[in-house]
């Protein structure tokens, strides 16, 4: 469908037209993952592939940021290099890399989301995020507005549990969060909601990435 081939020089490749409307009138499910992908590691893929199968999602989005409003420029890698590292992971049709917020010039998440649903009208989306980036999610631009725009899912990271769990996300938005046996159903919902993915944890970062290509 090609949704996977636009470059940084051309998000602007994306179409609704590409995105299809299943035969049996059910909407599409898209879970986007944002990040910076600086560089692109097991990590994602393990995000993307688990929100597939618990949340019954159609396709992933690695949707690589051209900046992370709360990241310094320094040490970030250009857009296109942190692309490529992204499409390399796209492992099935289902995981697709994308710089789209460089096309539709946003950074910030809810502009993103709010771009996005103009865009795509008749996809349901899901934003997906570790459990480092859900307990830092007050730090974002109007994080309640963004939390009242979209789904949410959070996957386990290791030492990232207990902060994402009792921090103050988790309390704010304590009576939003769905309860495990009912988290399949959470692109149907409407927002404000919230999940916390079960499943194996891994202790990758991009940032020990870094270190170890830089102390080569
Ligand atoms: N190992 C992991 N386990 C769970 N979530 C992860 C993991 N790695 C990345 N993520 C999540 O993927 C999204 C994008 O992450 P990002 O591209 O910043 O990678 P990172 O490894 O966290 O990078 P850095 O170390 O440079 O901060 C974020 O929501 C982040 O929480
Ligand atoms: O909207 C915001 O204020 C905001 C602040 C910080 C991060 N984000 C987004 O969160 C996602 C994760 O970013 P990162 O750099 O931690 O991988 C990525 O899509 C960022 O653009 C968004």
């Amino acid at each position: 469908m090609g949704v996977g081939g636009d470059s940084a020089s051309s998000p602007s490749a994306f179409s609704v037209d590409q995105l299809p409307r299943w035969g049996d009138g059910r909407r599409l499910r898209v879970g986007l993952l944002g990040g910076s992908f600086n560089p692109a590691h097991e990590g994602h893929a393990q995000i993307a592939h688990r929100a597939i199968r618990v949340l019954g999602l159609d396709q992933v989005w690695l949707m690589v940021s051209p900046g992370n409003p709360l990241k310094p420029t320094r040490g970030m890698a250009p857009l296109a290099e942190r692309l490529a590292s992204a499409q390399a992971l796209a492992d099935s049709p289902a995981i697709v890399a994308t710089a789209i917020e460089a096309g539709l010039g946003t950074r910030y998440a809810l502009d993103t989301v709010r771009r996005l649903r103009i865009r795509f009208p008749h996809v349901r989306f899901v934003w997906l995020m570790g459990a480092d980036v859900f307990a830092e999610l007050p730090r974002w631009s109007r994080w309640r507005e963004f939390v009242r725009s979209v789904p949410i899912a959070v996957a386990p990271r290791p030492h990232s549990n207990v902060a994402a769990l009792r921090g103050r996300t988790a309390s704010v938005l304590a009576r939003y969060r769905l309860p495990s046996g009912q988290v399949r159903a959470l692109a149907e919902k409407t927002p404000p909601v919230w999940a916390f993915l079960p499943g194996q944890q891994n202790g990758i970062s991009a940032t020990d990435l870094r270190r170890s290509r830089a102390s080569v």
